[in-house]
């Protein structure tokens, strides 16, 4: 009940649109009702042996073009207004799923498979559409078409309306019944091809290690194994179409004959009059749309209201991280960032990724983090900008704690520069505005020439305006993270934070950015999770961590001096 109010609540805005679909939809349908009369009326009336009504034909002709008028028109209405409608209805219910989707936390996007969340947000949706607009019009179009077909057949003949009747229902459960078998079976073309598609994807976005392992037959067999499933099981969809529809007109000739030869029969115990048999067989078409429609809308409930359900479920899906109740504005922030006591595991079920951590950085300090691979510098970092909750302690700035103020503030105030750097599609300036939307050309420059960007730039044809590719395939990797720098440039927060790339840059482009960087860095509180240890040994402090916490902390020189795991990494590394 919950759901079907939740349903109803998006016709909200366009009722009017509704109603007047439904209206329409009622109008045709009793065009169609009228047609058979008219005929009736020609046939029996205007036509005689002594010879025929022109001015009843005449008559009759103008209403005729006038219902078709009435009719067309009202189709005209709902097959353009009723769509709109419905595709309306899903475009707000698209939105609300990516409004939605994107306050879900990384806990949840690490758990779910783009893929899925992209089909829901398509065919789903897609289905729910069809249900919001064929739905109530399919409804009333059938109910009037049925109870008005059979109110008039009644009255023409009630032995031949029970003929029909009595054969009706065998059909419908037919329909209905292979209705579910053809569902079934788009239903698998569905996810063949969805297979298809997602395997097509796979492939393609790692094309480059597909073709460095020269690996394409092994990625060919793959193919051809969806793709023979796909084709099967179109096959199979073919077959339950073939059967639903030819059993279905099977049906509807065998209920012309039934009507013909009781027609007969009745026409010959002077039962029935010849014209009022044609009428009935005129009729009884239009008896088989609705039928069928009818047929069509439990299909179409199924499904949409499957794909309701589900979008349903996403939706309940509530943020586990969001803004408390009264969540403060952080501003003027002067960097000074505190973990207490933080302990964090991914999901309840997980060990602990660290526990006591205490940390303090000062305003401006920079502070590199160390440590083997898997130990949780990433996770640790990750913590700051709340894109996890931490399982205990606290995390302050400037003496706050992060849980108390507004995510968007919080944010507002921390740049990223991430391994991975990930560009959108478009252009240069495109991805560099990203940074701070609406800032000017001359902001924006100044911010590329701080990244030793600007000069690549212009060396680009089309400069800044020049396009990037997908995901930022046209530029070296040492281009990608100087933009990336630009944009947190162009932000220009407080507090900084730094994956540095593992996979090494070559040793000029790797000395520019960490040129960049480091003039991005200047008077920022800065967390640099560091992989080659030549960059940090001009960091404030170094914090090595490991399996059990904060092992050592210190300067570059103190750890050396040390001769703890630090001197350990670092020889190691060196040599
Ligand atoms: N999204 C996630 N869900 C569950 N576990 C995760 C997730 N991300 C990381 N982990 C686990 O948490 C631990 C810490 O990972 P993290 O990426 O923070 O380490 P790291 O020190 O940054 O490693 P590296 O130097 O290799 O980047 C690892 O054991 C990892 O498997």
């Amino acid at each position: 009940m919950d759901i079907l109010k939740k349903f109803l609540a998006y016709y909200k805005p366009y009722k009017k649109v509704l109603f007047a679909d439904l209206f329409f939809a009622s109008l045709a349908s009793m065009a169609v009702l009228a047609y058979p009369m008219l005929v009736n009326q020609i046939t029996k009336n205007a036509i005689s042996e002594h010879g025929i009504d022109l001015a009843l034909v005449v008559k009759m002709i103008v209403l005729f073009l006038f219902l078709m008028v009435v009719e067309y028109g009202s189709n005209f209405y709902t097959d353009y207004c009723g769509h709109a409608m419905g595709a309306k209805i899903e475009s707000d219910m698209r939105s609300d799923l990516f409004r939605h989707v994107q306050k879900l936390s990384f806990q949840y996007h690490d758990n779910t498979r783009t893929g899925q969340l992209m089909s829901r947000i398509t065919t789903d949706l897609f289905d729910i559409s069809e249900l919001a607009h064929h739905g109530p019009e399919d409804t009333v179009i059938s109910l009037v078409r049925i109870v008005g077909s059979f109110i008039i057949l009644v009255n023409i003949n009630g032995m031949l309306t029970l003929t029909i009747f009595l054969i009706l229902p065998v059909m419908i459960v037919f329909a209905y019944h292979y209705s579910i078998k053809v569902k079934n079976a788009l239903k698998k073309n569905k996810e063949r091809i969805a297979d298809i598609n997602s395997q097509i994807e796979d492939s393609l976005s790692g094309i480059r290690v597909v073709q460095s392992f020269a690996n394409e037959e092994i990625e060919m067999d793959k193919f051809k194994g969806s793709n023979r499933r796909f084709l099967e099981s179109r096959k199979n969809g073919y077959k339950v179409e073939a059967l639903f529809f030819n059993g279905l007109t099977g049906f509807i000739s065998f209920i012309n004959i039934s009507v013909v030869v009781v027609g007969a029969l009745l026409i010959s115990y002077n039962q029935l009059q010849l014209t009022e048999l044609i009428t009935f067989l005129l009729y009884l078409n239009t008896l088989v749309d609705p039928v069928k429609r009818l047929v069509n809308f439990t299909q179409n409930l199924q499904n949409g209201a499957a794909g309701f359900e589900r979008f349903m479920e996403i939706l309940a899906i509530e943020p586990d991280i969001t803004d408390a109740q009264d969540a403060a504005t952080l501003s003027k922030v002067k960097g000074k960032v505190e973990f207490v006591d933080v302990g964090f595991q991914y999901g309840s079920e997980s060990n602990y990724v660290f526990r006591n951590i205490n940390i303090t950085a000062n305003p401006g300090e920079y502070i590199a983090l160390v440590g083997s691979s898997g130990v949780g510098k990433t996770t640790l970092c990750s913590l700051i900008p709340r894109f996890y909750e931490t399982s205990e302690g606290t995390i302050q700035i400037d003496g706050t704690d992060i849980k108390t103020v507004q995510l968007k503030s919080l944010r507002d105030h921390i740049g990223i520069v991430q391994q991975d750097v990930y560009l959108f599609s478009g252009t240069i300036k495109e991805n560099i505005l990203y940074g701070k939307p609406g800032a000017s050309d001359e902001e924006m420059i100044n911010a590329a020439k701080h990244a030793n960007a600007h000069e690549f730039i212009m060396g680009l044809p089309g400069g800044y305006n020049a396009n990037i590719g997908q995901r930022g395939v046209k530029l070296s990797g040492g281009q990608k993270q100087r933009l990336s720098i630009a944009r947190v440039f162009l932000k220009n927060p407080s507090i900084l934070i730094f994956d540095e790339a593992t996979s090494a840059l070559d040793n000029e482009s790797e000395s520019v950015v960490q040129e960049s960087f480091e003039k991005l860095a200047r008077n920022r509180t800065t967390f640099v999770i560091a992989h080659r240890l030549s960059t940090i040994k001009n960091a404030d402090r170094i914090i090595v961590l490991s399996e059990k916490g904060i092992a050592e902390e210190g300067t570059h020189a103190k750890l050396l001096e040390k001769k703890g795991i630090y001197e350990k990494l670092y020889t190691m590394q060196f040599n």
